[in-house]
């Protein structure tokens, strides 16, 4: 059976213990967009060889940074295809600074199966610590197309309220035709962002980007536009992937600042506004 929840739900999955360097931290920094203006000698603290700014989403690439085989969906009462699942939605809550580099260990488990009548949506916990404790804590889901009707809950729906006013901020962040290919050296080999022919099979015309490199590409951004570059100032920051971003579309936020948290929406410039992340929340630190 693809889905056994009553296997699923609560199972820890083997601890995975993980290295990265300030090299890693650099690249990753890269392919989220940092350091694109070559005359802005402040962006170059993103590539910097012993201690290179880390965003908080840097936490999602970490633990993987070094594989190079394709994810598979496969845990204790789970076994999917890679191509029926999308990435369905991240948070991750950084505990403290994030060192340059370091060496830490994920314990992961599955804490929620929802299922959605025509899709399954599977919401991990993954959380990280290095010998100084508790360094982050991520919640993502997956969502697997055709396989849900298992008979489980349907689980809450995500629904965070923006204000009824226009947007504080908008940001344009545009993407590259090859961003994926160079977002694929971070860790996320999944052929759907680098094969015309499995992106076919999944029922795209083309490759698409990672949701994480969205989200990256979000959390780097605002950082530069909102935060004087200084990446310790973002805490918290979760997102849903709302619709599909092809390699070469340009990101439009809006941003509503709101005390603790900066509340936005990603949408895409060349398909009318069509939605690329939603319910975007920034806790400041
Ligand atoms: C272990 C390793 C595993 C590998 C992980 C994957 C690795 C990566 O390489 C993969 C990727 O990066 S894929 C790229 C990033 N993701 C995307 O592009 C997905 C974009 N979103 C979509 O296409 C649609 O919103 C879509 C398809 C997600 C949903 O659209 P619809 O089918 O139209 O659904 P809708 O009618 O809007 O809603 C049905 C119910 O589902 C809930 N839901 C919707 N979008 C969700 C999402 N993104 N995440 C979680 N739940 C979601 C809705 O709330 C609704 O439920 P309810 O009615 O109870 O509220």
């Amino acid at each position: 059976m693809p889905i056994d929840p009553s296997i699923a739900v609560g199972a820890e999955l083997p601890e995975v213990s993980f290295s990265w360097t300030a090299s890693d931290v650099a690249l990753y920094n890269l392919a989220v967009g940092a350091a694109a203006d070559p005359m802005n000698e402040a962006a170059l603290d993103y590539i910097d060889d012993v201690a290179p700014k880390v965003l908080p989403s840097f936490a999602t690439v970490a633990a993987t940074f070094h594989v190079t085989e394709a994810p598979k969906v496969s845990f204790p009462g789970i076994d999917i295809d890679l191509a029926k699942v999308v990435h369905g939605s991240q948070e991750v809550v950084a505990h403290r600074r994030i060192p340059a580099s370091g060496t830490a260990t994920t314990r992961s488990r599955v804490v929620e199966v929802q299922d959605k009548g025509s899709a399954a949506v599977v919401i991990s916990e993954k959380v990280t610590s290095d010998a100084d404790g508790p360094l982050w804590t991520e919640r993502s889901s997956i969502f697997a197309k055709g396989e849900g009707g298992f008979g489980g809950e349907r689980g809450a729906s995500t629904r965070v309220s923006y204000p009824d006013r226009t947007a504080d901020h908008r940001i344009e962040i545009p993407t590259h035709a090859n961003q994926a290919l160079l977002y694929r050296l971070c860790g996320d080999r999944n052929p759907l962002h680098s094969s015309p022919a499995f992106a076919k099979a999944a029922g795209f015309p083309r490759p698409i980007l990672h949701g994480l490199c969205s989200y990256g590409l979000v959390c780097r951004a605002l950082a530069d536009e909102l935060f004087d570059g200084d990446v310790t100032r973002i805490g918290g920051y979760a997102a849903t992937f709302a619709g599909i971003v092809f390699p070469g579309e340009t990101l439009i936020v809006d941003v509503w600042d709101e005390d603790s948290q900066l509340k936005m929406t990603a949408s895409i410039l060349q398909r009318d506004g069509a939605p690329a992340l939603g319910n975007v929340v920034a806790t400041r630190a």
